[in-house]
């Protein structure tokens, strides 16, 4: 079974994808650490962001075993990301590692922009899960000073919507909710309640028909 999750920043997705993989006991791919693994070199490597070979060089040199979530969740990396994320270029050098990925024996989940879109639009379960851009901001806001990242819950908010901007309007694999994509709006729901309801989609939508 492909578990295909998508939504914008900081609306629960990675949460309720690692819930789901363990659950299931299914193999999870945060995709959106790859893009911000490649915001993260540019950065590093003071590359251009306007240079797509430049930044597609760094995508096609990616080890997905060796990312570090942690290293990679600050405000700026996911700034990074979503320019990075833009160019496609940049998506085409990490398209099959992502559809391989999707396509291993056994399933698994993805979550990510373009999980039920482009990556793996033949998942059997697809959830796109949204929050107000104010929820979102409260809950990565809540994130970043855990991490010791000291901002204002206005610059996050900030954030939030311009990177929902940019991922919505690129030309290439936008943000965007697949037809058939059962959609868990978690504005509201605390953590535990966000993850019952997804799993009550999944479930309604693994067995079609069947007692819920
Ligand atoms: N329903 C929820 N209510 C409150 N906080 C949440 C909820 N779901 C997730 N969070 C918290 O919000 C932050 C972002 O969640 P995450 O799952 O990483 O989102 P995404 O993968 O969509 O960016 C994390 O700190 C997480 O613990
Ligand atoms: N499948 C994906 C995953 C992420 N991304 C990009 O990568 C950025 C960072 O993704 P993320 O999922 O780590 O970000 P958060 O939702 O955790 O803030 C996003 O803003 C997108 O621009 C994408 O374009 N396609």
């Amino acid at each position: 079974m492909i578990i295909a999750i998508d939504g914008p920043a900081a609306s629960g997705k990675g949460t309720i994808a690692r819930r789901l993989a363990a659950h299931y006991r299914l193999p999870h791919l945060d995709t959106g650490l790859l893009y911000r693994a490649v915001g993260a070199k540019a950065l590093a490597h003071h590359v251009n962001f306007e240079d797509p070979a430049a930044l597609a060089a760094l995508a096609g040199v990616l080890d997905p075993a060796a990312l570090d979530p942690e290293a990679l969740k600050s405000g700026a990396i996911g700034e990074a990301a979503s320019r990075v994320a833009a160019v496609p270029q940049v998506r085409a050098k990490l398209l099959t590692l992502q559809q391989d990925f999707a396509r291993q024996p056994g399933g698994a989940v993805l979550d990510g922009r373009d999980i039920g879109t482009v990556i793996a639009p033949d998942a059997e379960v697809k959830l796109f899960v949204t929050a107000t851009p104010e929820a979102r901001a409260a809950r990565r806001h809540h994130e970043l000073l855990g991490r010791g990242e000291e901002v204002a819950l206005e610059a996050v908010l900030a954030d939030i919507l311009k990177r929902d901007e940019r991922d919505s309007g690129r030309a290439s694999a936008p943000l965007a909710r697949a037809a058939d994509a059962e959609i868990l709006d978690n504005t509201g729901l605390d953590v535990e309640q966000s993850w019952q309801a997804a799993l009550a989609l999944v479930e309604r939508r693994r067995r079609p028909g069947g007692p819920s």
